[in-house]
Formats: structure tokens, C-alpha cells, sequence
């Protein structure tokens, strides 16, 4: 973990180096105050001599402006460092969800990936600043006052030394304490997040059954187990605080009862004596440094550690090490043997077997459940079979790279996301380097053209997240035009058209058979009127593909599709 954290600062080394140098000059000037002083109160001061003291205290003067401007270094320049490395791992983070497959996105609630890339990466940037810095300047101080000062007076050194256990093992209590008390933190915050994206996703839901109460209540509750497990935190952040004040302050008043002591019996001078004085002063800086590094470390670590969960995780659809880009697909799809299931041992799809001639449109039908988007999602290799294979133009599909298959496949389902941002920049996703007249063209070909003119500012009208203000057809129709300008030669069409009203069905349909001309489709429908024209109607239920033909035949064969047919009818 460690090694891969400071893997975050090779990239900004000179940023660290500048830090770190500027970090240790500072620490070796306050370490030399001391001795200054000591050399004011024993020589210059009872010899008088008043030409080094103006000398001495210039070059004083001359130090401290120096050690401002590196102060300043530290402070911008190292938060700096710790904001790019947090800016880096965030990327990274954001990179890895991508990667991630289908499956991922199943079993993980979007809450805890909000959290993950944003909460949990908060305290990363300031304990990749302030953790190697404040530590090596921690212990380079703790040793050079502590040399210093045995130097000086061994008898006197040991009596603050006695406290340096107490704190060591304070520090590494509240460590191991702090570590789990954050990393319960953050995953509160995830549950917190993750209530927060279900509860605002689904207020339509919530408030058609009034359900706002429940939702408050179970809030409450998330939020105040968060809070137990922050408020856990700094409880244990507290008592170390307290109890390294205390050590601390028993080591200057030990330090002051045995030294005045020495001062009397004349082992020590008054010089000796004041170097002591503020050399423990010195040392209460590296402990304090020490005590927020303690409290930055667990906190950091904790985040670091949920980081790299999530960056290990598996992709479970990857391009294998041979995979060849895809030729020119003309869609011609098969599948041999094809077994599947979204967990194991429960397959959806047991031994499938079917051919997709290329540039028909097929269709599929069934009941609820049956497997008929399952179907569909495979082709796209949103999900690896558990064994057989799908092929396409002869090419076993897993043999393809990713990018290649899915850059040839447009799919338009029930439910259209569209992104926050402009109408031209929505249509633009089907092909990210599509001009303003091909984007103009698509909207034409999806029967966009009457909405975009009724709009104030036409292309450029912002649908907001979600695109809230359109209504569900005109949501189809955006997602229709993307996939015109996508131009994929295999078409996958998903319950496109069943949550819309019969007129514009009709309308749709017609973009959508527009869309399909010259095109490998599967369309996937529970309306079979809308299928009547399918050159084949495959019959999906619990048992596998159980019919196949063209709407006349399969109402000749008087079987499952003519069943389904009737109580369609009779509805
Ligand atoms: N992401 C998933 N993870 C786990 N199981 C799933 C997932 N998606 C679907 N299933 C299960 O797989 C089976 C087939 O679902 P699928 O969505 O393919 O059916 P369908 O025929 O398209 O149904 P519908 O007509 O209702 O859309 C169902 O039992 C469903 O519960």
C-alpha cells in the first residue's frame, strides 16, 4: 500500500523535492535559534560585545526572511503537491469505473462509487503532503534538539527523554484505534451517499406513494450511524490529544524542577539552562506534528485502502491479450451452445443455438423474464457466456477487441439517458466527432426536426440532467438520432417503443424502421403488433427458444406465439 502511495509523487518529484528541501531548511533554522541564544546569554551579552550582536542579529533578520519565503514554499507548493497527487488518484479512480463491466455496476450502488471517488480521496492530498514531510522533519528535529541537548547535559536530556515512551505508545494506540474508526467513517458516508443518490433518483416513485416519511426516517438513520462512527473518531482524537498535552507538559515542568535545580548547584549555567527551555518548546512542534499526522494518517489510509479495493476489482469483460479489432461486421450473428447466467450455477440461457442472417430484422417475444434482453446483451459481450460461442461474420466475438464490436452495434432501449448539456451535444454522443450537419441530418431522420424548431434556441436548448424536460418519445427520438449518426450495421432495439402512446408508436416506429433498413435488427417487443413485419420472430420462454419463424407461420403452428398472439388480442 505504502509502495503504491508514493508511486502517486513520482510524477510531481520536483514539487516534492522543492517541498521536502525547503521543509528541512526551515526545521535546521528554528533547530539553531537555541544555540543563538545561548551564545547571546553566556558570551556576547557579559563581554559586551555590541558589533556582533548588531552583526549577528542582521544576519538573524536575513534568516528569517529566507525562512518565509520557504514557509511559503511548504505551504503553497506542498498543498499543491497533495492536490495533484488527490487530482491523479481521483482520475485514475474515475478511469477504473469505466473499465468496469456490467456485472460491476449490477452489484455496486452508485452512492458508494460517488464516495469512493469523491469523500474518500478528501484526506489523501493533505496526507500525501503532509505525512513523509511532517514525519522526516518530525523525527530530524526529535533527534537533533535530543543530540543537542546531550551534548549539553546528558542528566538533563534523559529527564524529558523518560517521556518519549508515553508518547510512542500513545501514538500507536490512537493509530490502530483511529485506523478503524475511519474506516467505518467512510463506509457510513458510502451508505450515506448511496441513500441519498436512491432516495433523489427515485422521487417519483417516492412521492406517488408518499413514502417521503420513510425515506426521512431511513436517512436519519444512515445519518446518524455516520455520525456515531465520526464522532467515534474524534473521541479517540481527543483523549490522544489530551494525554500528549499532558506528556508533554510534565516533560518542561520535569525538565524545569531538575534544571533549576542544576542551575543552583552550578552544573549548568543560565545560557544551558534557557537552551533547554526552548529546545522543549522546539519539541512540542515535532509531537504536534506527529499527533496531526496521527490524525491525518488512519484517516488518509483508510480512504487509500477503499481506493485500492476499488481499483483491484476485477473487470470481469476484458480484451484478451490476442484480441484482433473487428473486420466490417455485416451482422450476420450466430449462436452455438450458448450457455449463460448473471450468477453461477443459475444459468438464464441453457444451450442456445440460433443464426441472425445479416441485414434481417428479427425479433424476439416471450414472456416476462424469459431471457430475451439477456439475449441481446451478450451480443454486445456486456456479459461473457459461461460457455459456447457467439460469433459474428465468422469471428468468435470474445476474440475481438471491445471497442471494436460494440463501435458496431447501436442498441435503443426503454429507457433513453441523456446527459446533462445541450440537445446538439446529447445527439453528438452517438459519434463524439459528428459535425453540426450530420448531427442536423440524424435529428431530421428521427422526425426530430418539428421539436427542435418549436425550441427557443433550437440545437443549443439545454435538457438539464436527465433530460427532464423532454417527454418519452421525445427522449426516443434523441436516442434514435444518436444511433443514425452511430451508424452501427447491427441494431438492437429494446422494448424502444412500449412506454409511449399509440401515436407517437407509430411515430417512432417509423423512425425506427427508417433506422433499420440495410441493418442486421433485433428488436425485442411485447406488443407483437408492432413485430408483424419481422422477417423472423424467434419465441424466447423459461425453456429456451422454443419457436422461430415469420408471424404467418407461427400462427399457422398454433403454438406458444399463437397463444401469446391471442391473449394479446383479446386484451
Ligand atoms: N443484471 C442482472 N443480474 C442478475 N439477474 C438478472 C439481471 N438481469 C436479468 N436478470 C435475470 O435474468 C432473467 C432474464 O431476464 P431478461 O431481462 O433477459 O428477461 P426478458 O425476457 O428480457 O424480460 P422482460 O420481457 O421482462 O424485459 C430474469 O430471471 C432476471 O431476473
Amino acid at each position: 500500500m505504502i509502495k503504491r502511495f508514493f508511486a502517486y509523487y513520482i510524477p510531481h518529484k520536483k514539487l516534492f523535492y522543492i517541498d521536502f528541501f525547503s521543509a528541512i531548511v526551515v526545521a535546521l533554522l528554528d533547530l539553531a535559534f537555541p544555540v543563538v541564544v545561548q551564545w547571546f546569554i553566556n558570551t556576547l551579552l557579559p563581554e559586551q560585545e555590541w558589533g556582533t550582536v548588531i552583526w549577528v542579529s542582521g544576519a538573524l533578520f536575513a534568516t528569517y526572511l529566507i525562512s518565509s519565503y520557504l514557509q511559503y514554499n511548504v505551504n503553497f507548493l506542498g498543498h499543491k503537491l497533495g492536490i495533484n497527487i488527490e487530482t491523479d488518484m481521483r482520475q485514475d479512480l474515475f478511469e477504473g469505473v469505466q473499465r468496469q463491466s456490467f456485472k460491476y455496476f449490477d452489484n455496486t450502488k452508485t452512492g458508494h462509487i460517488i464516495s469512493r471517488i469523491t469523500n474518500d480521496l478528501f484526506d489523501i492530498g493533505e496526507l500525501a503532503h503532509h505525512g513523509p514531510e511532517d514525519l522526516f522533519i518530525a523525527l530530524m528535529t526529535f533527534a537533533g534538539a535530543f543530540g543537542i541537548m546531550f551534548y549539553v547535559n546528558p542528566s538533563l536530556a534523559l529527564v524529558a527523554l523518560v517521556f518519549v515512551p508515553v508518547l510512542i505508545a500513545l501514538i500507536t494506540y490512537t493509530n490502530i484505534k483511529m485506523n478503524k474508526a475511519w474506516t467505518k467513517m467512510y463506509s457510513e458516508i458510502g451508505d450515506v451517499n448511496a441513500r441519498v443518490e436512491d432516495s433523489v433518483s427515485g422521487m417519483r416513485v417516492v412521492q406517488s406513494f408518499t413514502n417521503e416519511e420513510h425515506e426521512v426516517e431511513t436517512f436519519r438513520a444512515n445519518n446518524s450511524r455516520y455520525r456515531k462512527a465520526k464522532v467515534g473518531g474524534y473521541k479517540v482524537m481527543g483523549y490522544t490529544s489530551s494525554g500528549i498535552f499532558l506528556a508533554t507538559r510534565l516533560m518542561i515542568l520535569s525538565v524545569l524542577i531538575y534544571g533549576s535545580w542544576l542551575l543552583y548547584v552550578g552544573t549548568i549555567d543560565v545560557g544551558e539552562f534557557v537552551l533547554f527551555i526552548l529546545y522543549i518548546n522546539i519539541l512540542f512542534k515535532p509531537i504536534e506534528k506527529i499527533s496531526a499526522i496521527l490524525e491525518l494518517y488512519p484517516r488518509g489510509m483508510a480512504g487509500f485502502k477503499r481506493f485500492t479495493d476499488m481499483m483491484d476489482t476485477e473487470v470481469d469483460v476484458v480484451d484478451r491479450d490476442d484480441a484482433k479489432e473487428a473486420p466490417v461486421l455485416d451482422g450476420s450473428i450466430s449462436f452455438n451452445d450458448v450457455t449463460f447466467g448473471y450468477e453461477e450455477n443459475r444459468p438464464v440461457l441453457s444451450n442456445v443455438n440460433l443464426t441472425i442472417p445479416a441485414g434481417k430484422t428479427i425479433a424476439f417475444v416471450g414472456p416476462s423474464g424469459a431471457g430475451k434482453t439477456t439475449i441481446s446483451s451478450l451480443i454486445p459481450r456486456f456479459y461473457d457466456i459461461d460457455s459456447g460461442s457467439i460469433t459474428i461474420n465468422g469471428m468468435n466475438i470474445q476474440e475481438m477487441t471491445k471497442k471494436s464490436l460494440r463501435s458496431q452495434i447501436g442498441i435503443v432501449q426503454q429507457d433513453v439517458f441523456l446527459f446533462s448539456g445541450t440537445l446538439r451535444e446529447n445527439i453528438r454522443y452517438g459519434n463524439l466527432n459528428a459535425s453540426d450537419e450530420e448531427i442536423e441530418h440524424a435529428a431530421r431522420l428521427a422526425n426530430l426536426e418539428a421539436l427542435i424548431e418549436s425550441l427557443p434556441q433550437g440545437y443549443d436548448t439545454q435538457i438539464g440532467q436527465r433530460g427532464l424536460k423532454l417527454s418519452g418519445g421525445q427522449k426516443q427520438r434523441i436516442a434514435i438520432a444518436r444511433t443514425f449518426l452511430k451508424n452501427p450495421p447491427i441494431l438492437i432495439l429494446d422494448e424502444a417503443t412500449s412506454a409511449l402512446d399509440t401515436e407517437t408508436e407509430a411515430m417512432i416506429q417509423q423512425s425506427l424502421q427508417e433506422l433499420a433498413v440495410n441493418r442486421t435488427t433485433l428488436v425485442i417487443a411485447h406488443r407483437l403488433a408492432t413485430i408483424r413485419h419481422a422477417d423472423r420472430i424467434v419465441v424466447v420462454t423459461k425453456d429456451g427458444i422454443v419457436e422461430q419463424g415469420t408471424y404467418d407461420e407461427l400462427i399457422a403452428k398454433n403454438g406458444a406465439f399463437a397463444s401469446l398472439n391471442s391473449i394479446q388480442i383479446n386484451q
